[in-house]
Formats: C-alpha cells, sequence, structure tokens
C-alpha cells in the first residue's frame, strides 16, 4: 500500500482474538471489538491486567493474527498487506525500550531506515536530528544502552520508533518503568512532539491518569476484552457508563476533571515581592506573615516567611514546595497552586514564567462552581485577561 500520510485512520471491526488451549475450548483475550483511532490523533487504550491491551496493539502490526473480524488503516485490510511492507509504516515502542544493546544509541536509531535502504549519511543525520528532539543530549548518541537512564532509554526507543517517519505509531507502556518525576517529563515531551508530528497513534497504558492526560480519546477495555467505553476524557471523567468504568477512572474524577477545565480570566491579588538578599526591614514593611521572592527576570522563586528571616532573604529560607499554575493552564493547576502553597496564596505565572500575581482555594472553588453551573464569564476582565486587585507592587 504504502500506508499514506494523508489518512492514517485505523480501524477495528468486530475483532476477536481467542488463545484455543487443550483444557479449555479457548480463552478471549479481546473480544469482537469495533472501534476507530482517527487519524492524527493519540487513542489510549486502557484497563485492567490482561484486559487484552497488548493483544490488541499487536493485533495492529500482525504480531499477532486476529482470530475473527478486520483491521483496517486507511480502509485497506491489513490482513492483504504483506507484514514487513505493514511494519514499514509503524513505529512501535515499548515498555523498556527493547533497545538493541550492542548498539551505540545512534545506531539503534538508524537501523530501520538503513534496512529501508536510507543511505548512511541520511540516515545519520536524521537520526540525530531525532535524538535532540526527544530530548537526548548530542553527546548520548556514541553510548551504548547500558550506559543510560531508563528515561533516556526510553526517548532512544521512541526516537528509533520514530526514525522511519511511520504515519502510525503503536505504543506500549511506553512511560511505565520510569519514575513519576521522569514520566511525567516524558509524557510532556511526547505531547510537544505529537504536537508538531501529527501521527495517528495507539497508546496502551494501566494507568488512568495518563490515559486521561495523553489521549484524545480512550478506550476502556474490561477482562475478557470487551470495550466498556469510547470517549474523549472530559466525557469519560464526567460521563462513565457504568459503574466498571466510574469505578476504573477512579473516585477523585471531579477533580481530575478539573484538567480539562480552561483557567478563566482571574482576578489576581498583587502580590509584593522581595529579591535575594532583600533585608529584614524590606520583608517586614510588606506586612504580611509570608513574601514571595522573585528572579531577576521576575520568575517566583519561592515564599520566604517574614519570621525567619534574620538580616536578609537568603537561598535556603526559600520554601519551594507549592505549584505554580499559569495563566493558560487548567484550574486544576490553579487550585493546586494554592492548596499547595505555603502561604495559601497561589502563585500565578504568563506562559513565559513570569509572576502575575497569586490566588487563593476560596477565590477558586466559586470560579469552579460557576463552571459547573454552565457560566460562561464568572469574572470581569482587563483586557489582557488578567485583573489586578489590592494595589500592591509587583
Ligand atoms: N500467547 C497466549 N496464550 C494464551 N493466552 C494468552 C496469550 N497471550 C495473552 N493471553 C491472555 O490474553 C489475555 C489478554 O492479555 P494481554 O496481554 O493482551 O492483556 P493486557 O491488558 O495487555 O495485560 P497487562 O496490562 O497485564 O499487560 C490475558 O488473559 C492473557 O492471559
Amino acid at each position: 500500500m504504502p500506508l499514506g500520510t494523508l489518512v492514517t485512520m485505523i480501524r477495528f471491526d468486530g475483532v476477536t482474538k481467542s488463545y484455543a488451549s487443550a483444557a479449555n475450548s479457548g480463552s478471549v483475550a479481546v473480544d469482537d471489538l469495533t472501534l476507530e483511532a482517527p487519524t492524527g490523533q493519540i487513542t489510549v487504550l486502557v484497563g485492567p491486567s490482561g484486559c487484552g491491551k497488548t493483544t490488541t496493539l499487536r493485533m495492529v502490526n500482525r504480531m499477532i493474527t486476529p482470530t475473527s473480524g478486520t483491521i483496517s488503516i486507511n480502509g485497506t485490510d491489513t490482513a492483504s498487506l504483506d507484514t514487513a511492507e505493514l511494519r514499514r509504516g509503524i513505529g512501535y515502542v515499548i515498555q523498556h525500550a527493547g533497545l538493541f544493546p550492542h548498539r551505540t544509541v545512534l545506531d539503534n536509531v538508524t537501523t530501520v531506515p538503513r534496512l529501508l535502504g536510507t543511505d548512511k549519511a541520511t540516515a545519520r543525520r536524521r537520526a540525530m536530528e531525532l535524538i535532540e528532539r526527544v530530548g537526548l543530549d548530542p553527546s548520548m548518541a556514541k553510548r551504548y544502552p547500558a550506559q543510560l537512564s531508563g528515561g533516556q532509554q526510553q526517548r532512544v526507543g521512541v526516537a528509533r520508533a520514530l526514525a522511519a517517519d511511520p504515519p502510525v505509531m503503536l505504543m506500549d507502556e511506553p512511560f511505565s518503568a520510569v519514575d513519576p518525576v521522569v514520566r511525567e517529563q516524558l509524557q510532556n515531551e511526547f505531547l510537544r512532539l505529537q504536537g508538531e508530528l501529527g501521527k495517528t497513534i495507539l497508546f496502551v497504558t494501566h494507568d488512568i491518569d495518563e490515559a486521561v492526560k495523553l489521549g484524545d480519546q480512550v478506550a476502556v477495555l474490561r477482562v475478557g476484552g470487551r470495550l466498556a467505553q469510547l470517549a474523549p476524557p472530559e466525557t469519560l471523567l464526567a460521563d462513565p457508563v457504568d459503574d466498571f468504568v466510574a469505578g476504573f477512572v477512579g473516585r477523585d474524577r471531579g477533580y481530575r476533571a478539573l484538567a480539562f477545565a480552561d483557567a478563566p480570566e482571574l482576578e489576581l491579588r498583587r502580590e509584593t515581592t522581595v529579591r535575594l538578599g532583600a533585608s529584614v526591614d524590606d520583608v517586614r514593611s510588606a506586612g504580611d506573615d509570608w513574601v514571595l521572592a522573585v528572579g531577576d527576570d521576575g520568575e517566583p522563586l519561592g515564599w520566604v516567611r517574614v519570621a525567619a528571616v534574620e538580616r536578609e532573604v537568603t537561598r535556603d529560607l526559600l520554601q519551594r514546595g507549592g505549584t505554580v499554575a499559569t495563566s493558560d493552564g487548567s484550574l486544576r493547576a490553579l487550585l493546586d497552586a494554592a492548596l499547595s502553597s505555603p502561604s495559601g496564596r497561589g502563585v500565578v505565572a504568563d506562559p513565559d514564567g513570569r509572576l502575575l500575581g497569586t490566588i487563593t482555594a476560596s477565590e477558586v472553588v466559586p470560579v469552579i462552581e460557576a463552571r459547573q453551573r454552565g457560566a460562561a464569564r464568572v469574572i470581569a476582565t482587563g483586557p489582557t485577561g488578567i485583573r489586578h486587585v489590592d494595589g500592591g507592587t509587583t
């Protein structure tokens, strides 16, 4: 066919996979699955262990052959294609990256393009571009997989899968084997990359938080390989079809759903700010228990408890526990900033990271309630969408 770049929708039509066994008539891993993974979007398959996620994914590149039903890409039944040709259009990323241990990072990334006939110099140049694009330092290219951290290996795995520029990507728990901080970085960079590349992606995870963060749509599977619900993440959280889905998406789904509510135009409090080195008199003149320290570019550095300052504001007095929300972020980020702030005032920055002001949880909650009542605009705004109150200095 070669998988076209214009339309790369993946379609499952009544797909079943059962494993015959001597002991019984066979166990069903995937049961009559019908779903569409739209072009240029991320479709996440999520569900408890053994619900058939990996089997579903591997039937797309025919590592597993369906017992019945059809899987088509661009309207062409994949069963009618030569498997080598089919796989050429499909990138595949797995947990632990699955890198070739005896090849360098560069050789890992160039392997598939070289097999496909790309000349060495071109393959290397593209590989170096990709290595940087997934957030790795070019100096890593000469290393072997064992000389990289788990997160770095996953990045190489993503770069390798992208190397032949396939329109379709299959990703099986690609970020599960790394710690939560690295995982979040990988997720964010993956979303950034997908924003540039627009691949048609099927992504498997057992983690509902990852599913709702990454998916344009999320397919929840139940054990026995049946589709329980296919919906955009907002819908899944707000309107689970049954108790199984409700239980799977979790009890705090109301809070999670806030991640999809854009922070609205806000009234922010102006904060009195101090720089590192500010004297105890400067700090006390703010007339508050807490002052916010900012850096040279106006970026928030951390809160300082006024009573803790003996002579001047030093780095070790900064409390960095609070998260910083951005004015173009979500209501969840805003509420989290307020709840995690030692001063009780959530720090809000502009997209470039400069302080705009602060807001408290008791100011965010009415905005959330208004949203739930369906009120479109709750607060009058200035031209920037940010209105300052309290008249202090920033
Ligand atoms: N080769 C096989 N032979 C027999 N049964 C199999 C085989 N491969 C998978 N299964 C069964 O099919 C079902 C689905 O397995 P699959 O690996 O697709 O689930 P999964 O949702 O990806 O699970 P996990 O989240 O634990 O990786 C399971 O019950 C599993 O035991």
